[in-house]
């Protein structure tokens, strides 16, 4: 870093100055070890290095269309260089498609993501030994570029909604696809405006009359030599969107367009010669494509929200700002307990969020190898658990990210902040692979169900049986793990209650549940933070930690549980028992004060710990975060960059404004 070499900011290089801990030790920690930092650290090097992967102009100025053959042009490249990767090619892969290394060189978003991030997860998970045989190869080599095809214009949510039909002709033994309405047609797969020639669709299937529900179909779109779409395909993209505008969201229906039999995807269920339907052992697993990604996403939101702790972290410590004490140089706005209050608890959150992940990430192989193995034993623990981290990461992570972007005051509103860019990607996570409410609901259903049958997987062994543990509350971690699980338990409760009293109303379930659903999204939130703390007390209970490290992770833990405790003390009101015995007040006053004395703590460590993420500049992409604190000479610099900037005087002076100044009107 030739920066490091040149120029610091006298204030960063302050708060880097006796550091109490090894900030390596952490690096290692989020990487997975010191061999991962290595590997990593080269890979970075291998293609931040790269003069042709950089951007000619910031990307903020080119029209849409440019924007999208630019990043095509980079993507097709970064596969070149895949070959030649010194950390191999499936770790660079896994690099390249995230928000780390991947966004750093395709900051509007990849063509390439959903090719691998689901069309061949879909061919691997739906595909039988035969069908991967014929297809992964030719995918893997790039040899075709396939996206996942599924969320209609009518219906994203409600899959056994879809309208895509796939009909079994016998006769020919093909399936005919078929989009019978507007609302039918595909609308948002990723990849599939302009770049992919292949799909993984999911249509209803119906043979011999009866539809069997929906299934993955294999199927060309485009002629592999001219890229036009095959006849029978209406093919398009869906125009600019609030972020990842290059990721060429698409549409597509299809005109009595037929697919050979072998090409519905046979892993699970099959369609023989004859039209005769063979079931799966479990419907769902036509959705697995759908969990695996939930459970990346979480990884991907958290890196994004480490980049903008990062770039609000150390502009804070440059930013200088009113008056603390009267007469005195202006302060670092860091040094006002408001903004550490803002940017801390996102601070803490990174590591929180990390854990949960790595947590969620083990089960997901774990259930994945049994299932493999016919074992669905685990499936519905998977589906809660992604689910519940899904929507807990994404949505505390956006408005996290929104939080950080507000602590930059004015100049975090800056396209070159890379907050707009940041937050557009996280937000989208709200949204996509399962809509936040919708996945909430999901979980709320198997809390209530565990909690009504007594049994159910590991996440959730606490609902099961007469509560455990002491009945006061008190302040070390886990007294505090244990309001949140007794706060976890009892809006599950508070939840059925509801459900209870409406059935003896004489409401139908359905309804209940639609009238309970305040109640049960609270419990599902509940739930999901319960699993985040308990993932992270926990982790600092195990492993090989040095003592300052173990002391800043304990002071950020108990910051983060505190501060959701605080945030979130209202839903204590719905747990009775907690009024009654007036435990709320007077465990809050005594939480108060040790949250403000730990953001005391932990404020000489803030650049330190976002240091310690060992984010390269090309990655954080703001000149508001760059490691040297360098930030009004680098806003300038970015101003300088702007077309309007290209002319003392620019030429609509002359055709509108100067007309409008001697017309005296
Ligand atoms: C190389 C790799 C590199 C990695 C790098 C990482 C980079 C990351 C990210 C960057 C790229 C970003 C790309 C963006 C991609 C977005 C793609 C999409 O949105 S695609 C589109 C995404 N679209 C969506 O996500 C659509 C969301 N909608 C849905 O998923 C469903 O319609 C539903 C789940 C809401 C309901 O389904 P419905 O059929 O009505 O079911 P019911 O409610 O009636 O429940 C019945 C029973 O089924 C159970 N069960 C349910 N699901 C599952 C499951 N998956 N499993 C198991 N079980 C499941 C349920 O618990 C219940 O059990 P029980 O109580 O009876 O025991
Ligand atoms: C950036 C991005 C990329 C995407 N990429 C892909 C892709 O590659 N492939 C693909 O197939 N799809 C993709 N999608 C589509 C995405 O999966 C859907 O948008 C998502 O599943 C939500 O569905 P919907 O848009 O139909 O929302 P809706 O379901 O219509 O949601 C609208 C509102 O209704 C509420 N609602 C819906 N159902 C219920 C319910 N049962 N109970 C309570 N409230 C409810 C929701 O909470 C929400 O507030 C992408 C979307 C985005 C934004």
């Amino acid at each position: 870093m030739s920066q490091k070499e040149t120029y610091e900011n006298p204030d960063l290089k302050k708060e880097r100055q006796n550091c109490p801990f090894n900030k390596e030790e952490i690096t290692n920690l989020l990487d997975g070890g010191k061999e991962k930092t290595a590997e990593r650290k080269q890979l970075e090097n291998y293609i931040l290095s790269d003069e042709q992967l950089k951007d000619a102009v910031p990307m903020e100025y080119l029209s849409h269309a440019d924007k999208y053959a630019e990043e095509l042009r980079k993507a097709c490249l970064l596969m070149h260089k895949l070959e030649n990767s010194p950390a191999g090619q499936v770790p660079t892969l896994r690099a390249l498609m995230g928000a780390g290394l991947g966004s750093a060189v395709l900051k509007e978003g990849n063509p390439l993501a959903l090719h691998y991030v689901m069309f061949i997860p879909a061919l691997m998970g739906q595909g039988t030994i035969d069908q991967q045989a014929k297809w992964l190869a030719k995918a893997y080599n790039l040899n075709i570029i396939g996206t996942y095809a599924q969320t209609e214009l009518g219906h994203g949510t409600f899959l056994r909604g879809l309208e895509t039909t796939a009909t079994y002709d016998p006769n020919t033994q093909e399936f005919v696809l078929e989009s019978p309405s507007l609302t039918a047609y595909k609308w948002w797969p990723g990849s599939l405006g302009k770049t992919a020639n292949y799909a993984v669709v999911m249509a209803q299937l119906y043979t011999k009359g009866k539809c069997e529900g929906t299934h993955p179909f294999m199927v060309q779109l485009r002629d592999e030599e001219t890229h036009e779409p095959l006849p029978g395909i209406v093919i398009g993209e869906i125009g600019p969107k609030l972020g990842m505008n290059t990721n060429d969201n698409g549409y597509l229906g299809f005109e009595k367009f037929r697919i050979p039999r072998d090409q519905l995807l046979m892993k699970h269920s099959q369609v023989l010669e004859d039209g005769t339907y063979v079931k799966p052992t479990n419907s769902k697993l036509s959705y697995a494509t759908m969990v695996f990604v939930r459970v990346v996403v979480c990884q991907d939101v958290t890196t994004n929200l480490r980049k903008a702790v990062t770039i609000a972290t150390r502009y804070s410590c440059v930013r200088r700002q009113s008056e603390l004490k009267p007469g005195d140089r202006e302060p670092q706005v860091m040094d006002y307990q408001a903004q550490q209050n803002k940017l801390l608890p996102p601070l803490a959150a990174t590591f929180a969020f990390q854990l949960a992940s790595d947590h969620l990430w083990n089960l997901y192989n774990t259930a994945n190898n049994n299932i493999e193995q016919g074992d669905l034993e685990l499936l519905p623990d998977l589906h809660g658990l992604s689910c519940a981290l899904k929507a807990l990461c994404s949505s505390e992570g956006a408005n996290f990210v929104e939080v950080c972007r507000q602590s930059c005051g004015g100049h975090g509103y800056m396209a070159c902040s890379n907050f707009p860019r940041i937050y557009g990607q996280v937000t989208a996570a709200e949204t996509y692979e399962g809509e936040n409410t919708v996945l909430w609901l999901q979980v709320a259903r198997y809390l209530v169900k565990t909690r009504k049958e007594q049994t159910g997987g590991l996440s959730v062994k606490y609902l099961i049986g007469e509560e455990k543990g002491p009945k006061t509350v008190d302040t070390t971690l886990e007294g505090i793990v244990h309001l949140y699980r007794r706060t976890a338990v009892g809006l599950v409760d508070v939840a059925i209650a509801e459900l209870e009293k409406s059935g003896r109303k004489g409401e139908a379930p359905h309804d209940a549940w639609n009238h309970a659903a305040v109640y049960l999204i609270k419990a599902a939130q509940a739930h999901a933070r319960l699993f985040v703390v308990e993932s992270f007390v926990n982790s600092l209970k195990v492993g090989n930690l040095s003592a300052p490290v173990r002391t800043v992770l304990s002071q950020l833990c108990e910051l983060f549980i505190i501060y959701w405790l605080l945030e979130r003390s209202g839903e204590l009101f719905f747990v009775r028992q907690f009024i009654k015995k007036r435990l709320v007040t007077v465990e809050f006053q005594v939480r108060t004060l040790l949250y403000v004395k730990l953001l005391a703590a932990i404020r000489p460590q803030a650049v330190n710990l976002v240091d310690s993420f060992d984010l390269r500049d090309e990655i954080l992409a703001s000149p508001l975060g760059c490691w040297d604190g360098n930030v009004y000479q680098r806003l300038f610099d970015e101003a300088a960059k702007s077309p309007l900037n290209q002319s003392s005087v620019h030429e609509s002076f002359h055709k509108y404004l100067k007309p409008l100044l001697k017309s005296n009107l």
